[in-house]
């Protein structure tokens, strides 16, 4: 389906489209069409550019945009996030699905939608705290790079100190490493040796879990080097990947579910 914002008078619709860009909303693809400006007396071009805006909503780019749904309260059987809550709808909405990135075929959950909503990224940190504030946690970990947005904040209001779990070669001193598959490729994350203690209680986190793979390789660098990891928080789970099957018996907790 698409609208046209204003009425195009005809001589405009026999214009050169002189450029063309795209911006994403929500599930819905704005077109914008500049037209050069033509004056209908003299038939002369202005330097002006006139705006026309087509707004798509629905199926983009030949695949169906699928429903993200605030998490059932059976998938919240280890949460004790409120599935009523209005947090978790306004955070579930903020994120935008863009099909085909990185590559055809993947729906990008892209949560750079949500850090824009000042609401929604407080909702969803002040959640994050509120399971993990009184569980004696020591070591918040990230995962490079969006895990890297959400856990220090996390860190920070628990009491508990920040660790970066980065990509190869990024960290310069001595490192320990780990590799992973992911849905789209194959990774390797490292952490510095010393950064955390045998003993110590973790909670791992990041934006989305898909297969899986980067959250067991980053439970896998801390249990290596004796830490109890106490559970993995996301945003998003993709829950088709079947990434909280090979997490096995680790508590995953998770605040919005995307089919
Ligand atoms: O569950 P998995 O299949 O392992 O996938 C999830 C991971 O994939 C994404 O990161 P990505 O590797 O794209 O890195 P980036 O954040 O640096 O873009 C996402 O932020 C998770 O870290
Ligand atoms: N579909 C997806 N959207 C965003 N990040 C991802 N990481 C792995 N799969 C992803």
């Amino acid at each position: 389906m698409s609208t046209v914002s204003k009425p195009v008078p005809h001589k405009f619709l026999e214009a050169r489209i002189v450029s063309q860009r795209y911006s994403y909303s929500g599930n819905s693809v704005k077109s914008h069409f500049f037209l050069p400006y033509t004056n209908a007396t003299t038939g002369r071009r202005s330097s002006s550019r006139r705006e026309i805006l087509l707004i798509y909503r629905g199926p983009i780019g030949g695949a169906a945009v699928p429903e993200r749904k605030p998490l059932s309260v059976v998938h919240m059987a280890s949460s004790n996030v409120d599935n009523k809550d209005d947090r978790i709808s306004r955070i579930s909405s903020s994120i935008r699905v863009i099909p085909d990135f990185p590559k055809p075929g993947i729906m990008f959950q892209d949560i750079t939608t949500l850090l824009l909503d000042p609401k929604a990224f407080k909702d969803t940190i002040d959640l994050f705290v509120e399971r993990y504030k009184d569980k004696n946690i020591n070591v918040v970990a990230g995962v490079e790079a969006r895990g890297f947005i959400f856990g220090p904040p996390i860190a920070l209001a628990i009491g508990a100190k920040f660790v970066p779990m980065r990509k190869p070669k990024k960290l310069p001193g001595e490192v320990i490493s780990e590799e992973y598959s992911l849905e789209y490729g194959t990774d390797k994350i490292e952490m510095h040796v010393g950064a955390v203690q045998p003993g110590e209680r973790a909670v791992v986190v990041d934006d989305l879990i898909a297969t899986g793979g980067t959250l067991t390789a980053a439970i896998n660098l801390l249990e290596r080097v004796g830490v109890e990891v106490v559970e993995c928080a996301c945003v998003i789970e993709l829950p088709e990947l079947k990434g909280r099957d090979r997490l096995g018996e680790k508590q995953l907790f998770v605040l919005v579910s995307s089919t």
